[in-house]
């Protein structure tokens, strides 16, 4: 397969993943690690498209709605929940075949922002399709691509909505209940797969929220950092560096900040008893630790800080 690094970012609108996803690039980029920032829906031309339609529905067709040439022609009729599945689908196996796979193949970091768990929390947790077709689905079309990690930011619905100045789409207009099933689907999705996922508790500042994901990509980068390209030609000034992280001290940082103190949040949903027989979900439920907390054992004390001294030393012998 690919020598690439494939992460996920994941949660209900506003909850920070696009603020997260750009911290992240700057933060691989400043080390001369070549990462690729991308997005569901929408990584593609294609996909943008797509992207119109199932945020906007028909009003983003405006003609279309006009003389569509059947009785769905007002463009505030909603999409079917099946139509919206194949769309979300569709998105992605353009956006895999097109940008993921290439990238991970190059050996590039990709930073993906939303992926195959939105279609689970959304089009299964939320519309009530069942998850183990959304699942086999969306595996279809991405021809079984997984990430390496999922950061999942769980915040309350109504308090991540609080953050968002632009106006609802579609999705972001579905109402409270929607909105509610779609962050516990989330949150089970994490139970399920613990070593996967990493759930942060998104209600911390920004700065918070970056410590915990910045100290995981650490530990996945140097699981793999003889297979990553060093890039040492546009190495920051050694004085810029973390400049925009605020991540400089983080020698007393509490490790179990990455989420929550035990999995309580993860509350059982009606949505769980559908739940599929499919590969991925053959980890044991009782095994979720909703903080990730499974890594933390195995990256030796100082391991993170040598890594971080890399890229000075890099500089100091040009
Ligand atoms: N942890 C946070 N605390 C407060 N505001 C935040 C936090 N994370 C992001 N924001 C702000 O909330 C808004 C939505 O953030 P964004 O990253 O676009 O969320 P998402 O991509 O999950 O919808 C932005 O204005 C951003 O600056
Ligand atoms: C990728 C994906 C997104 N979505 C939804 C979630 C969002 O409401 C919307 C994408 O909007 P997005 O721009 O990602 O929203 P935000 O940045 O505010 O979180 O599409 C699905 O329903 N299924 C999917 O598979």
């Amino acid at each position: 397969m690919s020598d690439g690094l494939f992460i996920s970012f994941e949660g209900v609108d506003g909850a920070g993943k696009t603020t997260q996803v750009q911290q992240a690039h700057n933060y691989l980029q400043e080390r001369g690690l070549r990462s690729r920032v991308t997005r569901e829906p929408g990584g593609t031309p294609v996909g943008l498209t797509i992207r119109e339609l199932v945020l906007h529905g028909l009003a983003a067709f405006p003609s279309v709605a006009v003389t569509g040439g059947t009785d769905v022609v007002d463009a505030s009729d909603d999409l079917a929940p099946r139509t919206e599945a194949l769309l979300y689908a569709a998105d992605r196996a353009e956006h895999v075949a097109q940008v993921v796979r290439p990238a991970l193949e190059r050996g590039d970091i990709v930073l993906c922002d939303r992926y195959l768990d939105s279609s689970l929390a959304y089009q299964a947790g939320g519309r009530d399709l069942s998850v183990d077709v959304i699942r086999r689905l969306s595996l279809w079309a991405s021809q079984d691509l997984l990430p390496k990690r999922t950061y999942l930011l769980d915040a309350d619905p109504s308090q991540s909505k609080s953050r968002l100045d632009h106006e609802p789409d579609r999705l972001e207009s579905a109402g409270d209940d929607f909105q509610q099933h779609v962050r516990q689907a989330f949150l089970q999705l994490a139970q399920r797969e613990p070593d996967r996922f990493l759930v942060i508790d998104a209600t911390q500042s920004i700065e918070q929220v970056w410590q915990i994901i910045q100290d995981d990509l650490d530990k996945l980068v140097e699981g793999r950092e003889p297979d990553l390209p060093q890039v040492d030609d546009d190495l920051p000034d050694v004085d810029d560096e973390n400049d925009d992280t605020g991540a400089q001290d983080d020698a007393d940082k509490d490790e179990s900040a990455a989420g929550y103190e035990d999995d309580e949040q993860a509350t059982e949903t009606d949505w769980t008893e559908s739940a599929d027989t499919s590969d991925q979900d053959d980890q044991s439920m009782e095994s979720g630790t909703a903080g990730g907390d499974a890594d933390d054992d195995s990256v030796p004390v100082g391991s993170r800080a040598r890594w971080l001294l890399r890229p000075r030393l890099l500089r100091k012998t040009r």
